[in-house]
């Protein structure tokens, strides 16, 4: 049989592009994907990653007893064939099932052996010789799907003969591509689904041995891409892929994800080994039900079974993993009274973390790279919170990437110092950068994307500091970007409301997280994303102060020991006003503006810039404090460094930034 190469497409992956073509046969122009053991949890998601990424492409899924899936056909108009049978103990079925195909997926593995005929050897070892020897003789590619912990060594038949089963392919079809999964779910999976079920039955949730042992999960989506990818390029021929999740979670951790996800509440008890045998010693010998665990599954329990990094990973070909907390709860979470199941929020289970190796969020560059990353998100249905940083991040920042993390699938944090948001005279030179310091903190909030344009990426045109000088396109939101602080940098607010909209089009984010500590800033967005009718909601974070009351920020990193001294000076004098305020001795601007610039006045090494009583809202000066109350904010210079800040009056946190 000759293979004929179709057109050549790029495909990207984290290493870069490379180039990917579907093979094909002659008496086969089109591409016919079947997929052996298919009929299961994961034979459909890869019949659909197959259709959606091949518009050509068949798929037939092949099994013992075959099983149609309607959803998958419906919506791919017939290109999922029928399903078939074919029996890895019987090679002219499987035979019969390869004939015509360009490419063969391996699924088939077994937990339980059903004597005589279904041995682990017969279905995982000799099964998987048939199966190769079949694609071969069809001149079709071959995805052998092992397993983690494949071990020719191994006591454990259960990963022997997977380790068995993955020599006899590579012995007869050198260029096939063996995929081994850690833990796979998704929702039709066999692992969270039957502990939630257990754990809803039992008053607690055992595990053996303190729970220790490391476990990878990768959602079954991924994977599907995965195997999807390694039909599409030559660059897996002959290798081996693991495949993992982002997270590596103790085994006792990812109970208590499961139990959090699936809203029960229950505890842990750790039990020893030995009656985990015990246990399996008795229940091997039942039918299978719900409660069903063999020796060999706690003896395969007491291996991690995560990715050793001695092979290709998901990262290879371009696959980003979605994390357990992002999917679990989806299908995990019942809404049912009486059940004694608390329906938690979505993605509310981030708040907390389970994982024991924090996973680096992946840096993003390049715009094309995170486009690619939101469509993937938009499939899955998953809500992005953004956070727009300059960084030289400190807890401000962190508390605002927090609450994303708690209200959002996915967190981006940006990191960009914007030059047009910088007057000529001023510091972006010397703007702090921290980098290795920001992807630490931003590591143990769990934040999954760090975007790290440069210059050119974010202003195609070029970019001058000089407003009379520049080309291309701004954004200027009127009447609120020229008082307080537009008083003294009125080129401000138009470079971050350009540089804003300019992330918000990229991001496509469902909220964005923006501090109260820049006031003007928050309502100077929030005109722009109303009147350019931009559909990201805005989220406002409360101000986080230094125990002295310095709000934080990072240019205090400018202060010298005496200036650090002298900076709380700002939130005292606007704390005296408000206190005054909240106590009814003082209501107009000329009152509260006195209080605080008499306690900046007697402070010596701070300069008052200056100081303002605005409407919450339209931002316009007051002279009284009406009743939508206003924002008491000022600015002061204390050496070399502007220290801004601000206090609501008559108006709450919560009402000012709904
Ligand atoms: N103390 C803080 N509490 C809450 N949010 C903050 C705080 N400081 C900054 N932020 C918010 O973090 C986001 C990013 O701000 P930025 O990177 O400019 O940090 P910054 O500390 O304000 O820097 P700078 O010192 O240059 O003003 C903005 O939405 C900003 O309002
Ligand atoms: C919003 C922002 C990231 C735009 O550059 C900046 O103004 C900031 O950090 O507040
Ligand atoms: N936090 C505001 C960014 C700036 O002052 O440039």
């Amino acid at each position: 049989m000759r293979y004929i190469k179709t057109p050549v497409r790029l495909c990207r992956s984290q290493s870069g592009l490379w180039l990917a073509r579907f093979y094909t046969t002659e008496s086969n122009p089109t591409k016919k994907v079947v997929v052996i053991g298919g009929t299961g949890f994961i034979g459909p998601y890869i019949a659909r990653s197959v259709l959606q990424d091949s518009p050509s492409a068949t798929v037939q899924l092949a099994c013992r007893s075959p099983r149609d899936h309607p959803q998958v056909s419906s919506s791919h108009g017939g290109r999922l064939l029928p399903s078939i049978a074919a029996d890895v103990t019987d090679s002219q079925s499987v035979r019969e099932a390869c004939r015509g195909a360009s490419a063969v997926v391996n699924l088939v593995g077994i937990m339980h052996e059903r004597r005589p005929r279904y041995t682990f050897d017969a279905v995982q070892n000799e099964g998987a010789r048939v199966i190769a020897q079949a694609a071969k003789d069809s001149g079709a590619k071959l995805v052998h799907v092992s397993a983690i912990g494949a071990d020719v060594e191994s006591e454990v038949p259960y990963a022997r003969t997977k380790g068995l089963g993955e020599q006899a392919v590579l012995d007869v079809h050198p260029d096939a591509s063996v995929v081994r999964p850690s833990l796979v779910f998704g929702k039709e999976d066999d692992f969270f689904n039957r502990f939630a079920k257990l754990a809803r039955i039992l008053p607690f949730v055992p595990v053996f041995g303190g729970g220790h042992t490391k476990f990878q999960p990768v959602y079954v989506e991924d994977l599907a891409r995965a195997i999807t990818q390694c039909i599409a390029t030559d660059k897996v021929n002959g290798k081996i892929v693991e495949v993992g999740g982002p997270h590596v979670y103790e085994y006792r951790d990812l109970m208590q994800l499961m139990l959090d996800q699936a809203g029960i509440r229950r505890p842990i008890i750790s039990v020893p080994w030995i009656v985990g045998y015990i246990q399996g010693f008795f229940l091997e010998r039942l039918p299978e039900n719900l409660f069903t665990l063999t020796r060999d599954q706690v003896k395969l329990l007491q291996r991690d079974n995560v990715v050793s990094g001695s092979h290709m990973t998901l990262a290879d070909l371009g696959v980003s993993p979605t994390p357990a907390e992002d999917v679990l709860h989806r299908y995990l979470r019942r809404t049912r009274s009486g059940t004694g199941v608390r329906p938690p929020t979505p993605a509310s289970t981030h708040s907390r973390s389970y994982f024991t190796s924090t996973r680096k969020p992946r840096i993003v560059e390049t715009i094309a790279e995170y486009r690619a990353l939101r469509h993937q998100w938009q499939r899955q249905d998953l809500s992005v919170g953004f956070v727009p940083t300059m960084g030289a991040l400190h807890d401000g920042h962190v508390s605002l990437a927090r609450t994303a993390r708690k209200t959002c699938d996915i967190v981006v944090v940006s990191i960009f110092v914007n030059p047009a948001q910088f007057a000529p005279h001023e510091d972006l030179g010397k703007y702090p950068r921290t980098m290795e310091q920001d992807v630490a903190m931003l590591t143990e909030v769990g934040v999954d994307v760090i975007f790290l344009p440069n210059v050119k990426e974010m202003y195609p045109a070029g970019i001058v500091l000089d407003v009379k000088d520049q080309q291309g396109t701004f954004v200027e939101v009127k009447g609120k970007s020229h008082q307080m602080e537009g008083s003294i940098r009125p080129h401000f607010f138009r470079g971050v409301a350009t540089v804003v909209t300019k992330f918000l089009n990229i991001m496509q984010p469902t909220k964005a997280f923006f501090g109260q500590k820049d006031a003007q800033q928050c309502a100077v967005v929030r005109t722009m994303v109303r009147d350019l009718f931009i559909p990201t909601e805005i989220v406002v974070g409360e101000t986080v102060r230094e125990p002295d009351g310095l709000a934080m920020s990072s240019r205090n990193r400018y202060l010298s020991p005496e200036e650090r001294a002298i900076a709380p000076v700002l939130y005292k004098a606007l704390s005296a006003g408000q206190r005054a305020f909240n106590e009814g001795t003082a209501k107009s601007r000329d009152e509260l503006i006195q209080i605080a610039k008499a306690i900046i006045d007697v402070q010596h090494g701070a300069e008052l810039e200056y100081l303002s009583v605005a409407n919450p809202f339209s931002l316009a000066e007051e002279e009284q404090v009406g009743s939508e109350g206003a924002i008491f904010s000022g600015a002061v210079r204390v050496g070399k460094t502007r220290i801004i800040d601000n206090v609501l009056l008559g108006i709450s946190t919560e009402t000012w930034v709904k």
